[in-house]
């Protein structure tokens, strides 16, 4: 692990991956790219919103377009930080697998760092091709409040674990507060705030 932290390798450059549905982005998964950047000497961040995540195919998502667009304004003022379409225009149902092959073929200079929260990681081995993922990228699960942060049968020196600020954030909440009149203020950016309200997002 402590090798992951250090200085980048002569000639690499190292590419953060923070994956989500981004419905909406809020400042939990801001905190955690940057505290991950901060930690691993990460040259940039790329922010990967999902095309339609196949694991959450019981509930309603909103359109990929909105979840992008509100994905670029939150993370516009980082220059450390960019958005990806791959997941979306790629089409049908999205596979982390995909998305590291394809970020590794657009950056052969790089290497990957996917950023996931304990909830994800804990569900890692239920994805496509899990097995295959940890010679594609590192992973590095970041303490989200609620859940349990485990390597428990991950690859050993595959996953590197990170304690991050704490923010009792999700997307579900912020959704069912929008549902509910209540403010979404300080839980998401501000221009995100103004998108969910221009788009009329969430109104049930
Ligand atoms: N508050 C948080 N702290 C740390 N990691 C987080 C936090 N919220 C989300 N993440 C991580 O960010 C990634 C993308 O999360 P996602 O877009 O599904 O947000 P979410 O808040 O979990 O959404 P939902 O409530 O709709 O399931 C996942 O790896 C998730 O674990
Ligand atoms: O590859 C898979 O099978 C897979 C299954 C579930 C989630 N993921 C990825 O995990 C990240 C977080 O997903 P989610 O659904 O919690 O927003 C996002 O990048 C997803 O594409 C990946």
């Amino acid at each position: 692990m402590e090798e992951q932290r250090g200085p980048a390798a002569p000639g690499r450059r190292r590419l953060g991956v923070m994956g989500g549905t981004f419905d909406p982005v809020h400042h939990g998964h801001l905190v955690a790219a940057s505290e991950v950047a901060a930690l691993f000497h990460l040259d940039e961040v790329v922010f990967v919103p999902t095309g339609e995540p196949w694991q959450k195919s019981h509930k309603a998502v909103s359109p990929a377009e909105d979840r992008y667009l509100m994905t670029v304004i939150a993370t516009a003022s980082n220059p450390q930080f960019s958005v990806s379409r791959i997941d979306i225009d790629r089409g049908g149902p999205t596979y982390t697998i995909d998305t590291l092959r394809d970020l590794r073929e657009l950056n052969p200079d790089a290497d990957l760092f996917f950023i996931t929260g304990a909830d994800a990681l804990s569900q890692i081995l239920t994805w496509r091709n899990a097995e295959e993922l940890f010679a594609l990228s590192h992973f590095i699960g970041v303490t989200r409040p609620g859940h349990d942060l485990t390597d428990d049968g991950l690859p050993k020196g595959g996953v590197s674990l990170v304690e991050v600020p704490a923010l009792a954030i999700s997307s579900t909440d912020c959704r069912e507060r929008v549902v509910k009149g209540n403010p979404v203020w300080y839980l998401v950016p501000d221009g995100v705030v103004r998108y969910i309200d221009k788009r009329q997002l969430y109104r049930a």
